[in-house]
């Protein structure tokens, strides 16, 4: 089972590649990796579990940062309504995106960075992703809110991007221009 000690911090080289695309179908070690990388964020969430093998809560996390440099992400977070969603997918790509941002008022963390980097992170408010799940259908995802927050973190990771790259460096709490701010 995947633990916090497998999760890479900052100033690992793989955390600053571009990850590989996967070749379709995946084999069965990548989708047993994906499945195990799903699991750790829902092990993550459950208070008894995350105090049983001291797990750092996560809702995304992305294969680089378990040093597979590869394409792939999982996400499992409540909607407002708190519905459970989980994703395991298979080269997420953000097709269209609104022209409005949007941002986490509370700022962003990382499971690879140990340490606060306070500030506003610039996010498109709206994303269209297309991937192909573990199971192997085509998705087609139009997100807003938090979840198009956490897509967009973790598809960065893929493209060797660390959250704080997007912190204004003159005023790390500048709002962008007309930006949703997600609480
Ligand atoms: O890459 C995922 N990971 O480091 C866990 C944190 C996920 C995350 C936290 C705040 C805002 C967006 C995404
Ligand atoms: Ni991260």
């Amino acid at each position: 089972m995947l633990t916090t000690n497998e999760i890479i911090r900052e100033g690992h080289p793989t955390l600053r590649m571009a990850a590989k695309e996967v070749d379709l179908p995946p084999t069965q070690e990548e989708k047993d990796t994906l499945n195990e990388m799903l699991q750790y964020l829902i092990n993550s969430q459950d208070p008894e579990t995350a105090m049983k093998y001291n797990l750092r809560p996560g809702v995304g996390l992305a294969a680089p940062q378990i040093n597979v440099p590869k394409r792939m992400i999982a996400v499992h977070i409540a909607d407002e309504t708190g519905k459970q969603h989980s994703y395991a997918l298979l080269n997420p790509k953000i097709v269209s995106h609104s022209v409005e941002k949007s941002y986490l008022t509370t700022g962003e963390g990382c499971l690879s960075v140990d340490r606060e980097v306070a500030g506003f992170v610039p996010r498109y408010a709206r994303v269209t992703v297309k991937a192909t799940t573990v199971q192997g259908e085509q998705v087609k995802l139009r997100l807003k809110g938090l979840v198009a927050i956490v897509f967009q973190h973790e598809i960065d990771h893929l493209n060797g991007v660390m959250f704080y790259d997007h912190i204004n460096k003159q005023d790390p709490f500048h709002i962008p221009e007309n930006a949703v701010a997600i609480e």
